[in-house]
């Protein structure tokens, strides 16, 4: 599987203030917000072009935009912090939503919402969640985009555990990660070690499902 880890001094910068336990709420998805969009510029950096004519106040040029413009699918609670962002840098962009709940006892994901488009071939989509930790809530959401005939899948993540990527890469689906950080491991309660904690109650406060 193809993984890429943004490496930039800023980008660091932010994950330190999102790992922060001072950090409250706001100041949480501030951070989550600037970092997501580094991301999405990584992860749209090899996308597909076409160019079209564009009028300047002095002449005709050639401009370009995305040849195929892409699904955004934030994976609630979490991941709504990054899809404000992602779709404000990419205007042609459309969203669906997969909602879904880690059991704490389990720790399998529990789903709650999917509104998806029914067909998704041919189109690239990306799914943003910043924790990828047993990888259960992202196999089971790229499994719905699968059975909607995705090809093109980006999972955008900020921080992950070695756990998850491997989850995702023995899945076999047609997906490749974009994230800031691969962390030590996980703990007993399958929390991503340094991590930053609940990337949900850390922006909303605590979940009530
Ligand atoms: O890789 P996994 O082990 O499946 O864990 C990762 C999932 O856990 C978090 O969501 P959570 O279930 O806490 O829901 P929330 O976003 O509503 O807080 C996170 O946003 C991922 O969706
Ligand atoms: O560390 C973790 C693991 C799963 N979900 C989170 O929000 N944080
Ligand atoms: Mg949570």
């Amino acid at each position: 599987m193809e993984t890429q880890l943004v490496d930039h001094p800023l980008a660091a910068a932010l994950l330190t203030t999102m790992r922060d336990a001072r950090s409250d709420n706001p100041t949480f998805r501030s951070a989550l917000r600037q970092l997501t969009q580094m991301l999405i510029y990584e992860a749209i950096r090899d996308a597909e072009i076409e160019d079209f004519d564009v009028q300047t106040p002095v002449a005709t040029t050639r401009g370009v935009r995305l040849a195929k413009p892409p699904l955004l699918v934030p994976v609630l609670r979490a991941g709504l912090g990054m899809v404000e962002q992602a779709s404000s840098l990419i205007p042609q962009s459309q969203v669906g939503f997969v909602g879904m709940a880690r059991d704490e006892q389990t720790h399998e994901p529990v789903p709650y919402l999917e509104s998806l488009p029914d067909d998704l071939s041919g189109i690239p989509v990306y799914v943003l969640d910043p924790m990828l930790a047993t990888g259960g809530s992202m196999v089971h959401t790229i499994e719905l985009l699968v059975a909607r005939g995705a090809t093109d899948i980006t999972a955008v993540c900020v921080v992950t555990a070695p756990q998850g990527v491997a989850a995702l890469e023995n899945s076999g689906f047609p997906v490749r990660l974009v994230a800031a950080a691969v962390d030590e491991g996980l703990n007993e309660d399958a929390f991503i070690v340094p991590g930053l904690g609940d990337a949900g109650d850390r922006q909303f406060g605590p979940r009530w499902i």
